[in-house]
């Protein structure tokens, strides 16, 4: 799992690595253009009014630029950052004590929003909306609860499954932010300035290479960047030409689009083993020995987005951009004409 391409998990090499390679200001991230703008006017007004920031929920596939966002927001603020998870708070215990230790302003991350504890999640909506706490003193019937204020400080929540977070939590976010995949002309510029900082001599036709077969994901131009410099430094004379991209991306099996053996064993599994679908997630994890999560946030979007899979009541179907990439020829209707060729 650790070295597969898509990995959400980062190796011990990426995890020194990051820091180097992180933007640390809106003007040094690349793409999002959207996003940029809407964040600079909110940044922007909490400044001028010596505010914190208006809580922020982003959200999309991994590997995007959360975290990188949350950090330049914190930057940007000149903030402090406190970085935590959904599952990493079990209790409304260790929310409190998180709260409470908070400086005016600061910023409090918190990744993979969408596992708060029910119990958790209840507490954070009042900590949110008026900055107070409810605190239970003692036990039994001498219980009694406490408001605590809390300073004013900015919730900036991640997840790749906005659908799984609850209306009133959603809710409490002035600014949801959707991250996009990036097209091509952005992944070139990321490797550009990954190589520039990694002193990787690089081509311009190499970084095409690189970046057309990125699946439109930073981390990935990044990881591929890293694997192609290792190939460039052993098999030829350290510069990452075309063809040496090339061949280190073919020797990876990385397809001309990016995917790679899971993404096409997902794909030929639909279409061999259950005729093109439709198939249940789970039955879809199980013949394919994939985790069903890991199927659903880090391979399915990027098939979605491609167009070669659909999700339908009834499970995934292969739809005909996939069999076309496989090389594979669609099932036909009875009138003659392809099945699947838009989304049903
Ligand atoms: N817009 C960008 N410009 C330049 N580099 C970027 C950009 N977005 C992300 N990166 C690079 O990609 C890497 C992955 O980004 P990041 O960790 O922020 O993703 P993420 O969406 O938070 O992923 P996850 O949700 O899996 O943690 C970072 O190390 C960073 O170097």
């Amino acid at each position: 799992m650790q070295d597969r391409l898509v990995s959400p998990h980062l190796s011990e090499e990426e995890q020194i690595l990051e820091g180097s390679l992180r933007p640390r200001h809106l003007q040094e991230y690349i793409g999002q253009e959207k996003i940029k703008a809407n964040l600079s006017i909110l940044l922007e007004a909490a400044r001028r009014r010596n505010e914190a920031v208006d809580h922020v929920l982003l959200y999309g596939p991994p590997g995007l630029g959360k975290t990188t966002l949350c950090n330049i927001i914190a930057a940007e603020m000149g903030v402090n950052l406190r970085t935590t998870s959904g599952p990493a708070i079990e209790h409304a215990g260790d929310l409190a004590s998180i709260l409470t230790s908070l400086q005016p302003g600061e910023v409090l991350f918190i990744d993979e929003i969408h596992r708060l504890a029910r119990a958790v999640e209840e507490r954070l909506y009042s900590a949110m909306e008026d900055f107070s706490l409810d605190v239970m003193i003692g036990k039994g019937p001498s219980a009694r609860s406490l408001r605590l204020s809390l300073p004013p400080f900015t919730v900036v929540g991640a997840t790749t499954r906005v659908g799984s977070l609850t209306a009133p939590l959603r809710d409490r976010f002035g600014a949801i932010y959707r991250l996009e995949y990036y097209d091509t002309k952005a992944l070139r510029e990321i490797l550009l300035r990954s190589a520039r900082i990694l002193k990787v001599p690089a081509e311009e036709n190499g970084i095409e290479e690189i970046a057309s077969r990125a699946r439109g994901t930073p981390r990935i131009v990044n990881r591929l960047l890293k694997r192609v410099r290792d190939y460039a430094q052993v098999k030829a004379d350290g510069v990452i030409t075309s063809e040496v991209a090339k061949a280190a991306l073919d020797a990876m099996e990385i397809d001309n689009i990016g995917l790679d053996q899971t993404d096409r064993n997902m794909l030929l599994t639909i279409i061999q083993k259950f005729r093109g679908g439709p198939v249940g997630l789970d039955t879809l994890a199980a013949s394919t020995s994939e985790d069903s999560e890991t199927i659903e946030d880090v391979y399915e979007p990027y098939l979605l987005q491609l167009g070669f899979i659909a999700r339908t009541p009834r499970g995934r179907i292969a739809m005909g951009a996939a069999y076309e990439h496989l090389g594979l020829t669609p099932p036909q209707a009875e009138n003659g004409s392809n099945l699947w060729t838009s989304n049903p």
